[in-house]
C-alpha cells in the first residue's frame, strides 16, 4: 500500500520496472510496499526496495511525481501511451479522475500542439519501449510547458491578477506536479528561497544541489534579460539614428523643408559669401558701368566719409542687362574690391508656395546683413520677387514679399553702410514702388560687350588657357557680335576641349573658329552623307555669295566660306564686320541684298534655270527684309518718300501694293548686279567652287589666294 501526500513528502526512490506495476497494481507481490503513517488523513507513500537491483532508480520526487494522486498518475500515463494500460489489461480503482492533464492544458493553455508533438514523435509511435524510455521522456515536460507559458503570457499584471484566479480553478484538478511548473514564475516574487526549500521539505543533503541549481537558473535567466536588454538598447539606438536623419534630410529638401525650416526658425541661416578674390579687375568690356560703381565701393570702404559732408548714397543699384553680361560678377567685384561680406539671394528662391515663406526669407536675409555691415546683398533675378504687384491665383502671396522687400529697405538708414544690389532682365516688369527714389534709385546698364570689350574679354579667358601665338582675339570678336561675356567665356572653353579631343598642345584659330560656328549655327554634322551632285551646287552656292561679297565694294569683308553642313544649313559664308556698326548705310545695305542673291544666281548661271534649288529660301529672306526695311523704315525709297509704315496691314490697298512694288524692284535690281558680278567673275568662281570641294573649308586669306589665281598649298 502507499500513500500520497502534499505535505509529508519523504523520499520516495523504486526501481522504474517496478513502477507501472505499482501503479496498478498495489497489492502486488512483486513488490513490497508497505504504508508508513499517515498526516492529516493523507497517506504517505514508502516504497522499499526489496532486491537490489541493476536498473537505474528514479526518484518521485526529483520527477515531481511526488505529490500525483493516483488517478491522476493513471490519466497521465494513459494520455502519453494511449493503449498502455489497456494493453497490460489492468483495471484500477484509482482510475476517478475524468480530467485528464493533458486535456486541462489544452483547454486552458492550448498546449495541444506541444503534447500531440511529444507523443507522436518521441512517445506514442514507440509506446512498445520500456517505462524506464518514457519515464525519461517525461522529464523534458517542464522544459516545454515553462516555455510555452511563459511565451503566451501577455503581461507580468496580467500573469500576477489572473494567477489566484487560476489557482483557486486548477487547485482541485491540477496535478501537484504541475501547479508547481505553472506556479514557478511567479514563486520567486512571492517566496524566498529558504522559504521554498522549507514549505517543499527539501532534505538537507540536497539542499546545496538545490541552492546552486537555483543560482544557475538565475544566473541564466540574468544572462537573458542582459541580452534582451542589450538588443533592446541597439533598437532603440538604430531608432534614434534614423530619426536624425530623417530630420536632417527634411531640412535639406528644399521644397518638404520649407515650412519646417521657417517655422523652427532654422531659416535665419544665411551666410555671407566672402569676395576678396573677385575684384573689377575681373570684370572685362563693361567699363561704364565699373565707373558707376567705383564710388559704392568707395562708400563701402569708407561710409563716413560721404555722410561726413551730408551726402546720400542710394540705398539699391539697380544692375540691369541682358543675360550673361557679367551683372553677378559686377556686384561681387564691388564687395570684394570694398572687402565687405557679399549675401547673395536669388528672387525665385523668395517664390515659394507657402504663405509668408518668402516674406521671412527676405526678414532672416536683412537681419543678418545688418549684424554684418558693412556689406552688399545682391538679388539676383529681381523682378521674380519685385515684379509688378499682380493679383494672380497663381502667386496670392506675391504681395506680402515685395512688401516685405520695401519695408526692409525702408527701414535702414541710408549710412547704415548696406548696399542692395539687384539685377534684372526686364527692369520694365519691376514694380514702380522698388525703383522710386530711397529704393533701387540707382540704375546702372550692363550692356552686351563691343568688339572691344569682346576682344579684352577673350584675351582673359584665353590667358586662362595654352592658346597659340597665331590667335587673334580681334578677328573672333569681330566675328561673335551680339556674344555676352558668358557665351564668349564659353567660347574658349569649348575651343579648349576641341584641342584637346583633336589631341592638339594649344588652341590655334581653328577651334576658336569651330567653336564659334558651334555656338551660333549648331553643331557640325559630318555623319551626313551628301552626294556629289549636291555638294557641286551648295560649292557653287557658297561661292557665288563669296564672289559678290568679295567684288561688291560695301559688302563685309569675307571670313570664311565652307560646305560642311552644320545645324540645319548646307554650308555657308560667314563675312566679318571691321568694326560694330552702329548705323549702316544704303549702299552697304544693298550689297548685304547682292551678297544673298549671289547663291541663287549662281546655281542659275551655272546649273540652268531648270535644276535650281530649294537652298536659296533663307537667303531670299534676308534680302527681303532688308529691302522692306529699306521702304518701310528707314525712308529710302524715292517713290514712298521719308515716312514710316508701320501696320502695313492697314494700310490702304494703293499703299500696299506701290510697298510691294518698290520692294521688288529693290530686290530685282540686286538679283541683277549679283548677276552682273558671278558672269564677269566666272573663272574665280569655278576655282573657289573647286576649291571648296577639294578642302570643304577656306578662311579669308586662303579664298584670296584662289580668288588671286594663285595655287594652294596642299594641307
Ligand atoms: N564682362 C565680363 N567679364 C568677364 N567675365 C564675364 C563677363 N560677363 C560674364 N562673364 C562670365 O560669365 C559668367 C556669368 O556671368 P554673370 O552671372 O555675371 O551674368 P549675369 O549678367 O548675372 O547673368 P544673369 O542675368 O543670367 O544672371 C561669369 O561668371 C563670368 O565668368
Ligand atoms: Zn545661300
Amino acid at each position: 500500500m502507499f500513500s500520497l501526500s502534499s505535505t509529508v513528502q519523504p523520499q520516495v526512490t523504486v526501481p522504474l520496472s517496478h513502477l507501472i506495476n505499482a501503479f496498478h497494481s498495489p497489492k502486488s507481490t512483486s513488490v513490497s510496499v508497505s504504508a508508513s503513517v499517515s498526516h492529516n488523513q493523507h497517506r504517505d507513500l514508502v516504497l522499499e526496495h526489496e532486491a537490489p537491483s541493476n536498473e537505474p532508480v528514479l526518484n518521485l520526487r526529483d520527477l515531481g511525481l511526488s505529490e500525483l494522486k493516483i488517478g491522476q498518475i493513471d490519466q497521465l500515463i494513459d494520455s502519453l501511451l494511449p493503449g498502455f494500460c489497456k494493453g497490460k489489461n489492468i483495471s484500477s480503482h484509482w482510475r476517478t479522475s475524468h480530467v485528464s492533464a493533458q486535456s486541462f492544458f489544452e483547454n486552458k493553455y492550448g498546449y495541444i500542439d506541444v503534447f500531440s508533438t511529444l507523443r507522436s514523435s518521441c512517445l506514442y509511435r514507440q509506446h512498445s519501449r520500456t517505462l524506464k524510455n518514457i519515464c525519461s521522456d517525461l522529464q523534458y515536460w517542464p522544459v516545454f510547458i515553462q516555455s510555452r507559458g511563459f511565451k503566451t503570457l501577455k503581461s507580468r499584471t496580467r500573469r500576477l491578477q489572473s494567477t489566484s484566479e487560476r489557482l483557486a480553478e486548477t487547485q482541485h484538478i491540477t496535478p501537484s506536479f504541475m501547479k508547481g511548473f505553472l506556479l514557478r514564475d511567479r514563486g520567486s516574487d512571492v517566496e524566498t528561497l529558504d522559504k521554498l526549500m522549507k514549505t517543499k521539505n527539501i532534505p538537507e543533503a540536497h539542499q546545496d544541489a538545490f541552492k546552486t541549481g537555483f543560482a544557475e537558473g538565475f544566473l541564466k535567466a540574468q544572462a537573458l534579460t542582459q541580452k534582451t536588454n542589450d538588443s533592446l538598447r541597439r533598437t532603440r539606438l538604430i531608432l534614434f539614428v534614423l530619426l536624425l536623419f530623417g530630420i536632417y534630410g527634411l531640412l535639406k529638401n528644399p521644397f518638404l523643408s520649407v515650412r519646417f525650416r521657417t517655422t523652427t526658425g532654422l531659416d535665419s541661416a544665411v551666410d555671407p559669401v566672402q569676395m576678396k578674390n573677385v575684384t573689377f579687375e575681373h570684370v572685362k568690356g563693361v567699363e561704364e558701368a565699373k565707373q558707376e560703381l567705383q564710388e559704392v565701393v568707395e562708400f563701402l570702404k569708407n561710409p563716413q566719409k560721404f555722410t561726413v559732408l551730408g551726402g546720400k548714397l542710394p540705398k539699391g543699384i539697380l544692375l540691369v542687362g541682358p543675360p550673361g553680361t557679367g551683372k553677378t560678377l559686377l556686384a561681387r567685384a564691388v564687395a570684394g574690391e570694398a572687402d565687405v561680406p557679399f549675401y547673395y539671394a536669388s528672387g525665385s528662391e523668395f517664390d515659394e508656395m507657402f504663405v509668408g515663406v518668402g516674406a521671412s526669407r527676405i526678414r532672416n536675409l536683412f537681419r543678418e546683413a545688418k549684424a554684418n555691415a558693412p556689406c552688399v546683398i545682391f538679388i539676383d533675378e529681381l523682378d521674380s520677387v519685385g515684379g509688378k504687384r499682380i493679383e494672380s491665383p497663381m502667386h496670392p502671396y506675391s504681395r506680402q514679399t515685395i512688401n516685405q522687400l520695401l519695408a526692409e529697405m525702408d527701414g535702414f538708414k541710408p549710412n547704415e553702410g548696406v548696399i542692395i544690389i539687384g539685377a534684372t532682365n526686364f527692369p520694365e516688369a519691376l514694380d514702380n514702388a522698388l525703383i522710386r527714389p530711397g529704393r533701387f534709385d540707382m540704375q546702372v546698364t550692363v550692356p552686351r560687350p563691343d568688339v572691344k570689350g569682346r576682344t579684352e574679354i577673350l584675351k582673359w579667358y584665353l590667358n586662362k588657357i595654352k592658346f597659340d601665338q597665331s590667335v587673334d582675339p580681334e578677328i573672333i570678336a569681330r566675328g561673335t557680335v551680339g556674344f555676352s561675356g558668358a557665351e564668349l567665356e564659353n567660347l574658349v572653353n569649348q575651343a579648349a576641349l576641341k584641342a584637346a579631343v583633336d589631341g592638339k598642345e594649344m588652341v590655334t584659330m581653328k577651334e576658336l573658329e569651330f567653336s564659334k560656328d558651334k555656338i551660333l549655327m549648331g553643331p557640325e554634322r559630318r555623319s551626313v552623307e551628301i552626294d556629289n551632285k549636291n555638294k557641286t551646287i551648295t560649292a557653287y552656292h557658297e561661292s557665288g555669295h563669296a564672289i559678290i561679297a568679295y567684288y561688291t565694294k560695301d559688302a563685309m569683308p569675307i571670313n570664311k566660306a565652307t560646305i560642311m553642313p552644320r545645324g540645319p544649313t548646307l554650308g555657308h559664308v560667314s563675312l566679318l564686320p571691321e568694326n560694330d556698326r552702329w548705323n549702316e548705310t544704303r549702299a552697304q545695305l544693298l550689297a548685304q541684298m547682292d551678297v544673298s542673291m549671289g547663291g541663287r544666281v549662281a546655281e542659275e548661271l551655272i546649273f540652268g534655270t531648270d535644276h535650281i534649288t530649294t537652298g536659296a529660301s533663307s537667303d531670299f529672306d534676308n534680302a527681303t527684309k532688308i529691302a522692306k526695311r529699306m521702304v518701310t523704315k528707314f525712308g529710302m525709297s524715292e517713290k514712298l518718300g521719308v515716312m514710316t509704315y508701320n501696320d502695313t496691314g492697314k494700310l490702304s490697298p494703293e499703299t500696299q501694293s506701290a510697298i510691294e512694288q518698290e520692294i521688288r524692284i529693290l530686290l530685282r535690281d540686286s538679283y541683277e548686279r549679283a548677276k552682273h558680278i558671278l558672269k564677269t567673275h566666272a573663272k574665280e568662281h569655278k576655282n573657289l567652287a573647286e576649291a571648296l570641294l577639294t578642302y570643304e573649308t577656306l578662311d579669308a586669306k586662303e579664298i584670296q589666294i584662289v580668288l588671286e589665281g594663285k595655287k594652294l598649298e596642299l594641307r
